[in-house]
């Protein structure tokens, strides 16, 4: 089943940036695994925002919420997803 997922990301502004640094990198390691794996199939960056919007490819709604809310960032996130089905005229 295919999703789109909108990430805002809003961190606290007294988030020590050692610990932002830290969360961070678990956020992009745990992005780089999925996206490996064939599951995060899109990741593109909002141009001007600390958002992104994201194609997931999953098993069913469950898997998605438990791969979400196991993102690093959650804590700090606003999300929309969006289900998808094929579009009637794409030629793939
Ligand atoms: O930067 C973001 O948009 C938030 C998040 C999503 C993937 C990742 O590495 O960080």
């Amino acid at each position: 089943m295919l999703f789109k997922v909108e990430m805002t990301v809003n961190i606290p502004k007294d988030m020590p940036a050692e610990e932002f640094e830290a969360i961070k990198l678990k956020e992009k390691n745990y992005a780089q695994k999925l996206q490996e794996d064939g599951i995060w199939m899109h990741l593109w960056r909002v141009v001007g925002q600390y958002a992104n919007v994201s194609i997931f490819d999953v098993k069913d709604n469950t898997e998605l919420h438990d791969l979400l809310m196991g993102l690093p960032l959650y804590p700090f996130m606003e999300m929309s997803v969006t289900p998808l089905c094929p579009h009637p005229s794409s030629i793939k």
